[in-house]
């Protein structure tokens, strides 16, 4: 054994990613010079360099003295080795080592994961200020919501009226997707998180066969729960409900959530909407929702696409026409405004409108009623009217293009779609739908996109947006034969330049004649950590755990 004192200097103290930098040199370490490496802070605990959140928890202060402890062979070497790292400001120094880092804090945010699930209980972890910053499958099944939506939210939304400061409950009430029936009956122990001695959140930890679905609500439900509004709020200054008819807009961002917030909202009035938003941003999409979240739900959704129709037939299109109206019209035609009738209309790309249509478009939205071309009887008509566009208005409106009464009257719930641009958080989200989506619809096996290359569909800036996504996943999908698709299978305009598929190191000749099992082993492990450097990336690159790799090196005499 060799121990050394050292400063740690990291202006920050021992926080999350310098105590993945001191794993990974651990690991390294113990790989190619098989010496074991500990941290002993000035308390006198002394925890193995491996383990990252014994490491953090040492909770090593800026300037403190710590003491490495090296045990095993070549341990003067080793603590040589973690000197140099502390010098180094613990900072990666190529995006090799930052992604190993990076590998390494995602394992262990992954393990925590896995332990919460595993504990058999629901859980859920707050902030101080009661806001959710964790909770297991448990609680997502009970809830039927998904993690993703209840992370976030004040406790309050989810539990109301619990009280974070502490004790056990006893029949109080989680919430569910917006529906009466699906509030979950629980009890649950709620106990302060101590950092430091400070309160630094809660534990909220439900009891076993907490759900007792099926007795009335009133015996249920403690008094303070039945002043509280049905339904869950997505996020505390937003109240939208999690409508099911909502589900299929992928995205999580704030700006697209406070969009499907105000639709969601609308949903449930028969006001008109005006969806604004770049082409592919999911107009559409969030047109449908609405009118599916609608008490109208059970009439049509009729959808009028403005610029594809011809100006002469649009007015016919829309409102119909008698037998004889005009040269052609053989028959009488029934217009999209009276199918549409009890449920929603649908106006895409309005700002293409024809002037003479926005006065009579103006009419049905002012008076409910309008007549066919050639007919003169007046017709009502009971439909929502949602408008979209691409375009700005405003600026049309400005320019004399786009009567200025027809915008209010039009403009009365505005809904502002954001650009996939502005919430590239969502990327990752919807790679994940549309693999799922499109694999299933053209009847292959799941595939996976690597972290690389969603790094790629990052840096692009969308002009088409959403729909951009789906084709280039759609092309990506039909045109690769691998489960994961990689950054050289992306098209170049994404990826800016042409990215070199890596080819397996593979190199068997069919003319000689074959080696020992043995030696191809040797040779593999040789030219693995010739190229990683370390056991553990060399055991992640051969998809083998790096004692087995350190086990075979030493077996082969490639380290001692
Ligand atoms: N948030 C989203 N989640 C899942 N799919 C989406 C989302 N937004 C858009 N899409 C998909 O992208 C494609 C384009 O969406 P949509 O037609 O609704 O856009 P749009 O804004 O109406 O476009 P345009 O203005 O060109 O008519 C559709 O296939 C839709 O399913």
């Amino acid at each position: 054994m060799f121990q050394k004192n050292a400063v740690f200097t990291h202006p920050k103290g021992m926080h999350i990613r310098a105590a993945a930098m001191i794993v990974q040199k651990a690991y390294e370490i113990e790989n190619t010079m098989g010496t074991s490496v500990y941290i002993r802070n000035q308390a006198g605990r002394e925890v193995p360099a491996t383990a990252l959140m014994a490491i953090h928890s040492l909770n090593i202060k800026p300037g403190e003295c710590i003491t490495i402890v090296a045990k095993g062979p070549n341990a003067n070497d080793a603590i040589e080795c973690f000197e140099e790292l502390l010098k180094r400001d613990l900072l990666p120094q190529n995006s090799a080592e930052l992604e190993q880092v990076d590998d390494i804090l995602e394992e262990n945010m992954i393990k925590a994961d896995k332990i919460f699930d595993s504990i058999g209980l629901g859980l859920i972890v707050t902030n101080k200020q009661g806001t959710i910053i964790q909770c297991n499958r448990i609680v997502e099944n009970l809830m039927g919501i998904n993690k993703q939506y209840i992370i976030g939210n004040s406790i309050q939304e989810v539990i109301p009226g619990i009280d974070l400061s502490g004790g056990s409950f006893n029949r109080i009430r989680v919430k569910g997707s917006a529906k009466k029936d699906e509030q979950k009956i629980i009890s649950a122990d709620v106990n302060p998180i101590f950092v430091e001695g400070e309160i630094a959140g809660y534990s909220i930890i439900f009891n076993k066969h907490a759900s007792q679905m099926g007795l009335p609500l009133s015996e249920q439900l403690l008094d303070y729960s039945q002043k509280n509004e049905l339904g869950f709020k997505i996020s505390q200054k937003e109240t939208f409900k999690l409508d099911e008819a909502f589900s299929n807009i992928i995205g999580r961002s704030e700006k697209l959530l406070a969009a499907l917030g105000i639709a969601a909202k609308a949903a449930k009035t028969s006001s008109t909407v005006l969806l604004q938003g770049e082409s592919g941003t999911g107009k559409e999409l969030v047109a449908e929702a609405i009118h599916r979240a609608s008490s109208r739900c059970k009439g049509p959704f009729i959808k009028v696409n403005c610029p594809g129709i011809p100006a002469n037939l649009m007015e016919s299109e829309l409102f119909g026409h008698e037998r004889g109206a005009f040269t052609g019209a053989i028959y009488q035609k029934i217009g999209k405004f009276e199918l549409a009738n009890g449920g929603t209309i649908f106006l895409d790309e309005i700002g293409e409108l024809d002037k003479n249509l926005q006065a009579k478009l103006l009419r049905v939205l002012q008076e409910r009623e309008f007549e066919r071309v050639g007919g003169n009887q007046v017709l009502k008509t009971d439909v929502r009217i949602i408008a979209a566009t691409h375009r700005n208005l405003r600026e049309m409106v400005s320019k004399g293009d786009f009567r200025e009464d027809l915008y209010y009257r039009l403009n009365v719930v505005p809904v502002m779609l954001p650009s996939l641009r502005e919430r590239k958080d969502d990327i990752p989200l919807l790679v994940e739908h549309f693999l799922e989506k499109l694999c299933k619809k053209l009847g292959l096996k799941n595939k996976i996109m690597s972290k690389r290359a969603i790094g790629y569909l990052y840096n692009y800036d969308w002009p088409g947006n959403v729909r951009e996504l789906e084709n280039i996943i759609e092309r990506v999908i039909n045109l690769t034969d691998s489960e994961v698709i990689d950054a050289w299978d992306l098209p170049q305009y994404i990826t800016g330049k042409i990215i070199e598929k890596k080819q397996p190191l593979i190199n068997l000749n069919m003319d000689g004649e074959l080696a020992t099992f043995d030696d191809y082993e040797k040779a593999i492990i040789k030219v693995a950590l010739k190229k990683y450097k370390s056991f553990n990336a060399a055991g992640k690159a051969l998809g083998i755990t790096h004692k087995t790799v350190a086990a075979k090196a030493r077996r082969y005499g490639i380290i001692e």
